[in-house]
Order: C-alpha cells, then structure tokens, then sequence
C-alpha cells in the first residue's frame, strides 16, 4: 500500500511528510520511503501555534482559525510529496500539531484522572482537500483508555528495528526526547517492550540559542562546543520530579517551556552564553543517560538516533561519551531515515488503523488495554 504519513512535532519547524510503501507479509511489516521532506511552515503561523502553546490566551474562534490554517498547510504538504510518485496514494496517516498535552494522573475526588492531548489539522479538511482517505486523531483513544497516548513511535521502532540477539533502544531527539527500550526479538516479546519521553530534546537549546545568539539552532552544537558545561548544575536541574519519574511518562512544551528556560538562565548568570549552550547541551545528554540507567532493565548494546538532535555533531559525541559501552549510532545505519521516521510511523500506524489492527503498546503508554489508535475520514 502506498501510504503518506505527516507530522509537526514539538519543534514547529514544520511539516514532516513521508510517502511510503508499506509491504505486509502475513502481519510482518516492511516499508520503502520513496521521498521525505520537511515543509516549513509559515513564519507568522509558526509564531502564532508557539504561543498558543506557551499558553496564550484565544478565543475559540481563534483556535478554530488555527486548525484551518494547520489543516490547511498538512494538506498542501500531502500534496507536494504525492507528486513524488506516479501513483495515487492508498491513504494519509495525519498526526496533526500538538499545542496541549496533558498527562494522565491518579483519580481522585471524583475526577477521571485522564490525560488529554490536543492535536491540530483535522482530517476531515485533509481528506476533502487531497481527495485521499486520511486517518488522524490518533492519541485520542489510548487517552480514554487510560494512557498516556505518547510515545506512539515505539509501535514502528517494535515494527521494523527489532534485533534477534542484541538489545536495543532507539532514541528520538526531536523537540521533546523520547525512547523505545526493544528486547532481544522483541516481535515475539512484545511485552518486555517499552518506552517514554525522557527529556527535553532540543527545546531548550533552541529557545536559549535564538534568545542568547539570535539563530533558530545550533547548527551541528558548533557553539556548544565553544564553551564548558557547568556539571554541578546539571546535577541540581536532574533531581527534578520529571527525571525521578518512573515510566509511563509523557512531556511536551507545557513543562520545558520559556518559563522554564528563564529559570534556567537565571541559575546560569556566572555563565558566559557559550558555556550556557555547552550547559543545556550537557544537560539533554545527561537526562537521556540518566533514564537508561534508572528505569531500563538492561543497559542497550545499540543506540538508534532518530529525530533532528541526530544532525547535532557535538552532541551526538557527548551521547556516545555518557551512553558508553552502548554503541550510538544513526537510525539511518539500520537502513530507516531518522529525518523522516516519526512522519513513516504516522503512515504506518494509519495502515494499522484501516487493517483494523491495534496502534498503541500499553507497556509503553500505560493504556489499560491495545486499542485502534485514529479516526478514519473516507
Ligand atoms: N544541523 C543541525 N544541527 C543541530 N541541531 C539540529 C540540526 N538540524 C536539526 N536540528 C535540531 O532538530 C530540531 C528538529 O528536530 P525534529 O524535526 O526531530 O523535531 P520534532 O519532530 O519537531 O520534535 P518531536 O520529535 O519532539 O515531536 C531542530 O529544532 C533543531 O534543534
Ligand atoms: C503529545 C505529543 O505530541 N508528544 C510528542 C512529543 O514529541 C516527542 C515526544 O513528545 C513524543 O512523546 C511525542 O511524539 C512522537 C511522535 C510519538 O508519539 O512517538
């Protein structure tokens, strides 16, 4: 089946589309990525689902609007990669923009205790507007069943990374990091198989790099690289709750904020602003090491990056630096785009939900049972 998976995940710097043919051999999956491309979005629009994000106050005029504009922007990128094939495609998996995530809690005083998680860009304007079945809002279910509905990846890293001796975790460094731990085989020990958000990513990076230097990111952490991490702080920002957490978990930019980063930078006002980069570039590395060591049932063999951290030189050598004797490499090496994986994953899991097979893990997102993870707009 020829498939389109999107995704605007928590950096906003635009649309990930992916047109993938998805080959199933009795319930095996394989897939072959015919093109991968990132639409940018429009730089107002960008602006306007950072600060909604951040909390601002709209009308819900306002946030209809917003959907519009995202709905609208998910389509033309759906219909940019199309024209990378002769064929008209079988389906588009929608994952839309989150700009609210709340994670579930323990119930009390007659509150459900659910978490909620709001995606944008519905798929009733993709489908109308591209003419191809799309299947979107797919954290919604696990959400009512208890879940975390994130991270949802782990079911494509489970799909087509598993290694028949060796354990492994694929690592995703988008805005928001997260993991996949996979057993040995982990097909057929699916429920050994787990995974969770475990740190900030890159947000705070980016945020503090666009404040303290006035560029979008640090290219390749060259100005990280400049400077010298300031270790005994780092320590005192790990002993936050969110770090001492044990799996399920799930985070976004409602905790990594900009208030956040304030509170950061004021912790790091003896700090020259390269030092500061070389500060929170340390800190992303230590964060991710630090979940392996206290919540993993084996340290991994195999480090699989994925996700935009992966193109972040200088931080990739302090990975392989805290994560020894794990080797880390690229997901690209096992023959799967990192740039590309979580928009493969959205086509994938939009296959799942049309073979009426479930999406979620409950081992990773705490779910109370598997369900069928998206809604389905003809
Ligand atoms: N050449 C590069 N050097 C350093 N960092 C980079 C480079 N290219 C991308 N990045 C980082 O990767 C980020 C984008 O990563 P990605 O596209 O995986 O995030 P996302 O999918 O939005 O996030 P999430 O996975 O949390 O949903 C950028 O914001 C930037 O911080
Ligand atoms: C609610 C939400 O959008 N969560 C994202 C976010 O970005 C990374 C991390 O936090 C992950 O849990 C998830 O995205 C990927 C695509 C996932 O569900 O696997």
């Amino acid at each position: 089946m020829l498939a389109i998976g999107l995704i605007s995940g928590t950096s906003v710097d635009g649309i990930d589309a992916a047109l993938v043919e998805i080959y199933d051999r009795n319930g095996i999956l394989s897939t072959n990525l015919i093109a991968g491309h990132t639409y940018a979005y429009e730089d107002d629009l960008r602006t306007e689902i950072l600060a909604v994000c951040a909390g601002a106050p709209r009308s819900l005029q306002q946030i209809c609007e917003l959907d519009d504009r995202i709905a609208e922007s998910f389509a033309k990128a759906a219909i940019a990669i199309k024209e990378k094939s002769d064929q008209i495609p079988d389906l588009i998996g929608s994952h839309g923009q989150t700009v609210f995530h709340r994670p579930p809690v323990m119930p009390k005083d007659g509150k459900t205790g659910l978490g909620y998680s709001v995606q944008l860009g519905r798929g009733a304007v993709i489908a109308e507007l591209t003419g191809i079945k799309t299947v979107s809002d797919f954290r919604v279910a696990d959400i009512e069943a208890g879940g975390h509905a994130a991270p949802l990846v782990p079911m494509l890293d489970l799909l087509l990374l598993s290694h028949p001796t060796k354990h492994r975790v694929c690592q995703n460094i988008g805005g928001i990091s997260n993991l996949t731990y996979l057993p040995p085989n982990a097909i057929e020990n699916q429920d050994q198989v787990f995974g969770f958000d475990n740190g900030t990513g890159n947000v705070l990076m980016d945020m503090a790099v666009q404040k303290l230097f006035g560029v979008s990111f640090d290219n390749d952490g060259a100005i990280a690289r400049q400077g010298k991490p300031d270790i005994a702080l780092i320590e005192t920002w790990l002993k936050q709750d969110f770090f001492d957490t044990p799996p399920p978990k799930s985070t976004g930019r409602e905790l990594f904020s900009p208030a956040y980063l304030e509170k950061c930078l004021s912790e790091c006002q003896h700090l020259s602003n390269y030092d500061i980069l070389a500060t929170l570039t340390e800190f992303t590395a230590l964060a991710i090491a630090k979940s392996y060591r206290d919540f993993l049932p084996v340290f991994p063999e195999e480090v699989l990056i994925g996700g935009g951290g992966g193109r972040n030189g200088y931080l990739m050598e302090r990975l392989q630096d805290v994560l020894a004797p794990a080797i880390v490499m690229h997901t690209d090496a096992m023959g799967l785009s990192g740039d590309s994986k979580e928009a493969i994953a959205f086509a994938v899991l939009g296959y799942l939900r049309v073979k009426e097979r479930f999406g979620n893990l409950p081992s990773v997102t705490g779910a109370k049972y598997p369900v069928l993870l998206g809604k389905i707009f003809p």
